[in-house]
């Protein structure tokens, strides 16, 4: 007959040894930094952290779920840098957007995070090596494409480094977490766009008022005891504010996709992406002309996305993300034909394909 006082007491001397073992591994991880930092490496590897994921999800047993092996090592890893040397990591603020929760789901909590007013602000920010990386959004699947994103990008010396798909999700949340309290309720255009049958049918008398960012929508709910934000639940706990209803949104498929900027581009992993930009000649069948290279060698497109060009009215840009990375010979060698076509011709970056959809709780 097992009690729960013994039961208790095993997990505790499993806790000591989880312990330990996460000790030691944070000691490898410090000797690794000490090479790094003799080599004159980035602390970060990306392909590293990969590595470590696929094979350890190879080798789980259960009952740990992979989403609870992803954010059990990914604290890890991130704490390993921590003892590394620290990571400084710029995205668009305020705290508690979608943005600062996909920084925090794709770097860990043991990250150095800073937020800022606006996207050409995290750009600026990692140009000038005052962060090692920034997050910024580049498209919501109901909104669509991040304009002020795309038009960085033709700029920028830096590179994509990396992606992250998060759910997107809202609750109604409040200092007292009770329905009744509530006089007004603040939150983004969008949010309020997402969750308008749900406050019709449950809140039709209440006003909305829209700010910038469901972050700042928060901070206000938090400052007036009769109000309440269309927020994420991270918000919430950030905030210490009550979910007066979880999940109001409309419809339950939403997610944003997020990229990664930095100063240097991370190696092969066998599951990546290119992300490219060009422009074509005003001539009949030029932009089928460009893409039939990737056709014939069977490169798969992912994503194309038109953007007029600032400098000649009526003319465009096209941002195209490609499977595969720039280390691969058919993928260089598509790219190099394509790029003797074009008018303009930009590589920004391989990198690792996020491999889920992030969930926000
Ligand atoms: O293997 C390395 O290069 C390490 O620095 C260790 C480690 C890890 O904790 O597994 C930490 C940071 C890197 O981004 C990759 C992996």
């Amino acid at each position: 007959m097992t009690d729960k006082k013994s039961v208790r007491r095993q997990i505790d001397i499993t806790d000591e040894q989880l312990l330990t073992l996460i000790n030691q591994r944070l000691q490898l991880a410090q000797t690794i930094g000490e090479i790094k930092n003799r080599e004159d490496l980035a602390t970060l590897d990306p392909k590293r952290e990969q590595e470590v994921l696929d094979r350890l999800k190879r080798f789980n047993t259960g009952p740990l779920t992979e989403e609870g092996l992803r954010n059990i090592f990914r604290e890890i890893i991130s704490a390993a840098r921590q003892v590394q040397r620290p990571l400084s990591v710029a995205f668009l603020g305020p705290e508690a957007t979608f943005t600062h929760l996909a920084a925090i789901k794709k770097f860990g909590r043991s990250t150095f995070f800073k937020p800022l007013p606006t996207i050409s602000e995290v750009f600026m920010a990692v140009e000038k090596s005052n962060h090692h990386l920034g997050v910024i959004p580049i498209e919501n699947s109901t909104e669509g494409v991040v304009n002020e994103t795309l038009d960085q990008f033709v700029e920028t010396k830096l590179q994509i480094c990396g992606e992250i798909y998060l759910e997107i999700s809202h609750d109604l949340i409040s200092r007292s977490g009770q329905i009744n309290d509530i006089e007004i309720i603040y939150t983004h255009p969008h949010a309020h766009g997402q969750c308008r049958k749900w406050l019709q049918g449950h809140l039709p008398q209440i006003p909305v008022l829209e700010v910038s960012s469901t972050g700042l929508a928060a901070q206000k709910a938090a400052h007036n005891p009769n109000s309440a934000a269309i927020a994420s639940g991270f918000a919430a706990s950030l905030y210490e504010l009550r979910v007066v209803e979880s999940r109001i949104e409309d419809h339950r498929e939403n997610a944003t996709h997020f990229f990664i900027i930095g100063p240097y581009a991370p190696g092969a992993t066998g599951a990546d992406k290119t992300s490219i930009i060009f422009a074509v000649a005003d001539t009949p069948g030029a932009l089928y002309n460009m893409l039939r290279p990737l056709a014939e060698r069977g490169i798969n497109m992912t994503r194309i996305v038109s953007r007029p060009m600032k400098t000649v009215a009526w003319r465009y840009l096209f941002f195209v993300d490609l499977d595969g990375h720039l280390q691969e010979s058919a993928l260089q060698e598509c790219l190099h034909e394509m790029e003797e076509m074009s008018a303009f011709f930009k590589i920004l970056g391989s990198f690792p394909k996020a491999e889920a959809i992030e969930k926000v709780s």
